[in-house]
C-alpha cells in the first residue's frame, strides 16, 4: 500500500488523501477516483468487485483505525518501514475494535431476544444485557431479601434473570404450593451446573427428568424402604450413632459445638445404608483416614454457598479461563472428589462381593440390564451422590438447629424433658421408635424447629417444562423457579404468629401431635423429598436421647444465638456453642 497527498485543483474537490495501489485508488471519503473520473468523462469506471482482495480489505478495515493513528497517514513514505510497528498496532487494533463490535451486536441481539419473550412477566428488579438482574440478587439466603426487600415491592412472583436464565422466585405461600402441584414445573433447570456435575449427562435422582427420573427415583424409594427404613436394622445403626455421639460428648464436654457434632454419625448412617457398612465409630478425633477423607470432601462441598449462581455456572467458559475466580473449582472438585471415591467403594464391592446395600442392589440392576436401559455405573455414582448431598447436611443442620432452639427458649426445653420423664425410665433408658407415639410434645418442638428455621428455605430449582400461566403473568418454557418453603411456613394468614416458637400449634386439643398441610419442609408434590422417612426417624432418634441424656444451657456469659442462619448448601445456625450437663448428675 502507498499513501501520498494529492493536490486538488481549481473547480475539484481539495486536496484529498488517497491510497493507491495498481492503479486503484480509493478516496477516505468513500467515492472511487476512477469513478469520479469517469463522471468527467475520463478513464472507464472499475467496478469495485475487481479490486484485489489484498487491496480491498486495508479499504474496509481503514475506516476502523482508531482517529488518533490517523496523521500517521501524513508521514513521508521513506520514514515508513520505521513505522511498521505502529501499522500492525493499527491493524490489530482494528481487528478488537470490529470483534468488541460483533460481541456487543451479539449481546444486544440475545437481550432482544430474550425480552421478547418476557412480555407477561412477573415484575421485578432491572433486567440488563448480558449479566440480567445479577447485580440485584442477593448472593445467599435470597427467602430471606426476597420477603424483606421484593415482597411489598413487586408481589409474590418476582422476575429475575440471571445472565440469560429467566429465573421467578415464588414468595406467596399459594403460589408455591401451586408450583409445587403443577404439572408443568416438575423438571428441573438444564443449565451447566446440572450437567457438569454429572458427567456431563443429567444422571442421579435430584437433577434429573423424565422416564429416566421416574426409574431412579422408584428404585431410590424401594432400596431405602427395603433397607431397612422404619425397620429395626436401620433403628440399630442409628442407635449405634447416637451411642458413638453420646460417648463422644460425654468425653470432649461439656461445652460444645453443635454444627460439629453431627456430620459425621449422620453420613455414616448414609453411608452404611449406600455400602452395606458404617465407616467409622464415633466423631472427631477418632476417625479412621478413608473416613476423614469422605468427611473432608463433603465439608468442602458443602462449604461452597454459591452453588447453582457462581459465575462459571451463568458463564460456563470462565471455566477454562478463571477457575478459580469463577468458583469452578470450588464448586467442582469436590464433586469429582466425591465421584472418586464412590467409584472405589463400588469396585471394592464388586470385587469384594455386594451386600445388601444401595450398591449392591443398583449392581444387580446393572448386570441385568438391557440395552437402552437406565441403570448404569455413572448413573450410579450420581445416585449416591445425590443420597449423600440431598441426606448429609440437611439431617445434621436440623439436629442443630433443636439444639439451638433448646437453649433459646429454656421453657420448651423444661417441657420436652418433662414428657421424657414421663414416658421413659430416667435418662439411662434408650429411646426408641417405639416410644415416638407417646412423646407429642417432642414431636411437635422438632416440627416447630423444621417450621421455623427450615433448613432448604427455597426448594431445589423447579423449571416450567411449558409455558406455564400463573396470575395474569406468563412464564416462558425453560424458567427457573425458586419456590420459598419458608414463605409457606411463615404465611401469617395460615400461621397466625409465625414468628413465634411455639411447639403447641402442632398439638391438638387431646394432646397428641397434630399434622399441619403447610409445614412442607420436605416439599411437596411429585418432587416431594425420598429421604423423608429416614431424616425424620434419624433426627427423631438422636434428638430424643440426647434430650433424654442431657440438660442444654448456653455457656455463661454468652449471647443467645442468632436465628438468621449460615448460608450453605442447605441453611444451618451460625457457629455457637453448648454447655450439655448430663441428666443423671
Ligand atoms: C431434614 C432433612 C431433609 C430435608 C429438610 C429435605 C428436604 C428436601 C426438599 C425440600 C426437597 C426438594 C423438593 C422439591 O424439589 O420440590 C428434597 C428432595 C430430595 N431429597 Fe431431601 N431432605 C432431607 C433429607 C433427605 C435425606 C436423608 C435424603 C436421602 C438419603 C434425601 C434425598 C432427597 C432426594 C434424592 C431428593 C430429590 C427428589 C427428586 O427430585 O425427585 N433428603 N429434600
Amino acid at each position: 500500500m502507498i499513501f501520498r497527498r494529492q493536490q486538488g485543483g481549481a473547480g475539484r474537490s481539495p486536496t484529498r488523501l488517497v491510497m493507491l495501489t495498481d492503479g486503484s485508488a480509493w478516496s477516505i471519503h468513500g467515492a472511487p477516483a476512477s469513478a469520479r473520473g469517469a463522471a468527467a468523462g475520463q478513464d472507464e469506471p472499475k467496478p469495485l468487485s475487481l479490486i484485489p482482495l489484498p487491496v480491498l480489505l486495508p479499504l474496509v478495515l481503514l475506516p476502523l483505525i482508531p482517529l488518533p493513528l490517523f496523521p500517521l497517514l501524513l508521514i513521508p513514505l521513506p520514514l515508513f518501514p520505521l513505522l511498521l510497528p505502529l501499522l500492525l498496532y493499527a491493524v490489530r487494533m482494528a481487528a478488537v475494535l470490529w470483534l468488541a463490535v460483533l460481541l456487543v451486536a451479539v449481546i444486544l441481539l440475545r437481550y432482544w431476544w430474550r425480552e421478547r419473550t418476557l412480555k407477561k412477566y412477573p415484575p421485578g428488579p432491572p433486567r440488563w444485557p448480558l449479566v440480567g438482574s445479577l447485580p440485584y440478587m442477593p448472593g445467599t439466603l435470597i427467602h430471606l431479601h426476597a420477603h424483606q426487600q421484593w415482597l411489598s415491592k413487586y408481589g409474590s412472583m418476582v422476575g429475575l434473570v440471571a445472565g440469560n436464565i429467566p429465573i421467578v422466585v415464588v414468595c406467596g405461600a399459594e403460589e408455591v404450593i401451586a408450583v409445587l402441584n403443577h404439572e408443568q414445573c416438575q423438571t428441573r433447570p438444564k443449565g451447566f451446573f446440572f450437567h457438569e456435575r454429572s458427567f456431563n449427562r443429567r444422571l442421579g435422582i435430584f437433577f434429573s427428568d423424565g422416564p429416566y427420573w421416574t426409574a431412579q427415583r422408584r428404585f431410590a424409594l424401594r432400596e431405602l424402604r427395603d433397607l431397612g427404613l422404619g425397620k429395626t436394622k436401620l433403628e440399630g445403626v442409628v442407635m449405634d450413632e447416637v451411642e458413638a455421639t453420646i460417648a463422644t460428648m460425654l468425653r470432649d464436654g461439656p461445652e460444645l459445638q453443635p454444627n460439629k457434632l453431627f456430620h459425621a454419625p449422620v453420613l455414616n448412617t448414609l453411608w452404611w445404608i449406600v455400602s452395606g457398612k458404617p465407616f467409622s465409630r464415633g466423631v472427631g478425633s477418632s476417625l479412621d483416614p478413608q473416613s476423614k477423607r469422605l468427611l473432608d470432601i463433603m465439608d468442602r462441598a458443602m462449604r461452597c454457598k454459591k452453588i447453582g449462581n457462581a459465575p462459571c455456572d451463568i458463564w460456563p467458559l470462565l471455566k477454562y479461563v478463571a477457575p478459580e475466580w469463577s468458583s469452578y473449582n470450588d464448586i467442582y472438585l469436590p464433586i469429582f472428589d466425591m465421584h472418586e471415591y464412590i467409584r472405589e467403594e463400588i469396585r471394592h464391592q464388586r470385587k469384594h462381593g455386594t451386600g445388601a446395600s444401595f450398591i449392591g442392589k443398583y449392581t444387580e440392576e446393572i448386570n441385568k440390564a438391557q440395552p437402552g436401559s437406565y441403570f448404569d455405573e455413572e448413573s450410579l455414582i450420581v445416585s449416591v451422590l445425590d443420597l449423600f448431598t440431598a441426606g448429609g447436611e440437611s439431617t445434621a443442620n436440623t439436629l442443630s438447629f433443636c439444639l439451638m432452639y433448646m437453649v433459646k427458649y429454656p421453657a420448651v426445653q423444661a417441657k420436652v424433658h418433662a414428657e421424657l420423664d414421663a414416658v421413659c425410665t430416667g435418662p439411662d433408658h434408650a429411646v426408641t421408635m417405639s416410644d415416638r407415639a407417646r412423646l407429642p410434645y417432642l414431636e411437635a418442638t422438632m416440627a416447630e424447629v423444621m417450621r421455623t428455621n427450615t433448613i432448604a428455605p427455597l426448594a431445589p430449582p423447579h423449571e416450567a417444562s411449558e409455558d406455564v400461566e400463573m396470575n395474569g403473568y406468563i412464564i416462558p418454557k425453560g424458567t427457573m423457579f425458586l419456590l420459598s418453603l419458608w414463605g409457606v411456613m411463615h404465611d401469617k394468614k395460615h400461621w397466625g404468629d409465625p414468628e413465634a416458637f411455639r411447639p403447641e400449634r402442632f398439638i391438638d386439643s387431646e394432646g397428641k401431635f397434630k399434622k399441619d398441610p403447610w409445614l412442607i419442609p420436605f416439599g411437596m408434590g411429585k418432587r416431594h423429598c425420598v429421604g423423608e422417612g429416614l431424616a425424620m426417624q434419624t433426627a427423631f432418634l438422636f434428638f430424643a436421647n440426647l434430650m433424654n441424656r442431657f440438660k442444654f444451657t448456653l455457656p455463661p456469659g454468652s449471647q443467645a444465638p442468632p436465628e438468621v442462619p449460615q448460608a450453605g448448601f442447605t441453611v444451618g445456625p451460625q457457629p455457637f456453642s453448648v454447655i450439655a450437663t448430663p441428666r443423671n448428675s
